[in-house]
Formats: C-alpha cells, sequence, structure tokens
C-alpha cells in the first residue's frame, strides 16, 4: 500500500489537526505494517499551495486553500491507484475526502463508499451550519447533489463521482436537521450508533457489505473519522461526540472490510494531537488510528 499524508486543516477552524499525519507515522505505522508483512510506500506530505487571500464565499470558509489542496490530493490518489496499490491518506481534516474520493474514482471508476464518523458530513454549501468544509465533502461527491452546489473557486475541478446507493454511513450520532433530510430524501443507508446498539457490529458490517454487493461488486473506499470512536478512547480529535464506537467495534470493522478483499482506498482523518488534554490522550487516539489502519491490511485479533 502506499499512503499520502496531507497536513491539512482549512477544512475546520481548530488548529492542530494538520499535526495529525505526523503524529501517527511518529506511532510507527509505517514499522507496524512491515511487521504484518505489508509492502508500504510513503508519499511523505502533500505540499500545498499557499494561498494567501481565502475571503468566504457565502458562508463556506476557506474555500480557494481547500478546492486548491484536494486538487493536488486527488492527482496523488491517481497515481497510487494506478501503480495498482491501496491508498492511504492520513488527516488532516475530513475535507481532504474530497480530494481521496474523487483521485479514487478517477482511477477505478464506480466505488462504494463507506463513511464511519459520528458525523454525515453531507452539508451542501448552503446548509452547513458553519461554514466548515470538513462538514460537506459529501455534497461535492454525490451525483444526486450537483444540482445545489454553487461554483465556487478552485471546486471547479470536481466531477461529482460517487451514487447515494453506493454509500453506507456507520457510526452517526450529530447530524444537523438539513443533513437528516438530504439523507432520507437521497435514500441513503445509514447505520446510525442506534443500530449499532440494535443489531450489533457484526450485523451492521454483515448488511453493509450485502448491501454494496447487492447489485455489482465495486472497490471500497473506507473514510474513516477518529470522531467515530467514542471520545473515551478517542479525545484528540476537533469534534467528540459522546456514545461513539469501541474500540473493538472499530477494529472489528476494519478487519471485516479487509475480509472482503474489496478495500482500494483508506482515508484516516481529524486526529488532532492538540485536542488532547494529556498526552496519555493524544497517545491513546494516535494508537487507535494505527490499529484501525493495521486492521485494514490484515491485523486479526487471533494472531
Ligand atoms: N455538521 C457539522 C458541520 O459543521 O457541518 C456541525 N457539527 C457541530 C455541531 C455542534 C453542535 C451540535 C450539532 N453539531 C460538526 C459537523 C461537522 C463535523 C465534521 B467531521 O469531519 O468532524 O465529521
Ligand atoms: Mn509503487
Ligand atoms: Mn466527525
Ligand atoms: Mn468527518
Amino acid at each position: 500500500l502506499d499512503f499520502s499524508s496531507s497536513p491539512f486543516s482549512r477544512g475546520q477552524p481548530r488548529v492542530g489537526v494538520d499535526r495529525g499525519p505526523d503524529v501517527i507515522r511518529a506511532a510507527g505505522l509505517v514499522h507496524r505494517l512491515h511487521e504484518q508483512g505489508c509492502a508500504v510506500k510513503d508519499y511523505g506530505n502533500l505540499t500545498f499551495e499557499e494561498v494567501v487571500v481565502d475571503e468566504p464565499v457565502g458562508a463556506v470558509k476557506c474555500v480557494r486553500a481547500v478546492g486548491s489542496a484536494n486538487q493536488r490530493l486527488s492527482e496523488a490518489v491517481q497515481n497510487v491507484k494506478r501503480d495498482g496499490h491501496t491508498s492511504v491518506l492520513l488527516g488532516g481534516d475530513h475535507s481532504l475526502a474530497i480530494g481521496s474520493i474523487h483521485g479514487h474514482s478517477a482511477a477505478v471508476g464506480d466505488l462504494s463508499v463507506v463513511w464511519v464518523d459520528a458525523h454525515a458530513d453531507i452539508n451542501t454549501p448552503l446548509t452547513s451550519p458553519t461554514g466548515n468544509i470538513h462538514g460537506q465533502p459529501m455534497s461535492y461527491l454525490l451525483h444526486e447533489l450537483q444540482s445545489k452546489i454553487p461554483v465556487l473557486p478552485n471546486f471547479t475541478w470536481i466531477k461529482p463521482c460517487v451514487s447515494a446507493k453506493d454509500l453506507v454511513y456507520i457510526g452517526l450520532r450529530d447530524v444537523d436537521p438539513e443533513e437528516h433530510y438530504i439523507l432520507k430524501l437521497l435514500g441513503v443507508k445509514v447505520f446510525s450508533m442506534s443500530a449499532v446498539d440494535q443489531l450489533g457490529v457484526a450485523r451492521v458490517m454483515e448488511e453493509t457489505c450485502d448491501y454494496l454487493s447487492a447489485r455489482v461488486k465495486k472497490p471500497i473506499h473506507l473514510s474513516f473519522d477518529i470522531d467515530a470512536i467514542d471520545p473515551s478512547i478517542t479525545p484528540a480529535t476537533g469534534t467528540p461526540v459522546v456514545g461513539g464506537l469501541t474500540y473493538r467495534e472499530g477494529v472489528y470493522i476494519t478487519e471485516h472490510l479487509c475480509q472482503t478483499g474489496l478495500l482500494s482506498a483508506v482515508d484516516m482523518v481529524e486526529v488532532n494531537p492538540l485536542r488532547g488534554q494529556t498526552e496519555q490522550e493524544v497517545q491513546s487516539t494516535v494508537h487507535t488510528a494505527v490499529d484501525l489502519l493495521l486492521g485494514c491490511f490484515g491485523r486479526r485479533r487471533e494472531g
């Protein structure tokens, strides 16, 4: 697998999430992947053009920086996929899913998206309550929402590339009313935390994979927001929400997706070392992120 890390934070207002890739590397991700037999190529931190003037467009903040960074990321992910590798994006905030999914789709065509997150990240520029683009990435990618997306500077390169029927959410527990309306209108498959409690994670994964492969098996893009995990385990993140996935549920999700053999790209985003109140909180967050990634690439708890 090849991974590119994007120290990028302009999709949200808090400092420190651009430090995510370095702390994940420092926790020994590459070494642990080698230990379990993975061939790894670390493309290093992507460099992004400095955008000096970036006035909000309507309510949307940092549009030009986010658009430019994601165009660069899309090209990088395309290159990794064209090399025939599984792409791993270390964030950085969740606005990076725009470039990651766009680039993945440009290389492989139709794909399925499994979005593991406390949040739906499907606000349009006009519904967003905060203007932060990390709460909007899916709206730029879905065919069905394109009539709702205004022209934005540095966003004109984005071609919608995901169908609502090829998207599954797991872990939702903090969804804005407008997002809920969109999810219902589009009929998007959602396994909220209530569903996780009701069905159990094994059944959720069984239904997720059956749902996604019901028509045609497609490569899977896993976009994992570390805030899907309960903040008692992963507090060092920008928008923590109580009542999240356990460490075991998170690892079960990545182990299960690995077993499908369809995992084609992984995002691990929103780790923010400056949001941990103690070093122990940062380490708990980072080590969980590493273990989730190891699960994507063959680590089995039974050995
Ligand atoms: N929907 C949001 C948006 O800003 O659009 C609003 N929400 C914060 C808000 C706090 C008060 C109770 C309702 N929720 C954060 C979310 C984006 C999370 C981005 B992610 O990448 O971390 O998932
Ligand atoms: Mn290569
Ligand atoms: Mn989130
Ligand atoms: Mn997110």
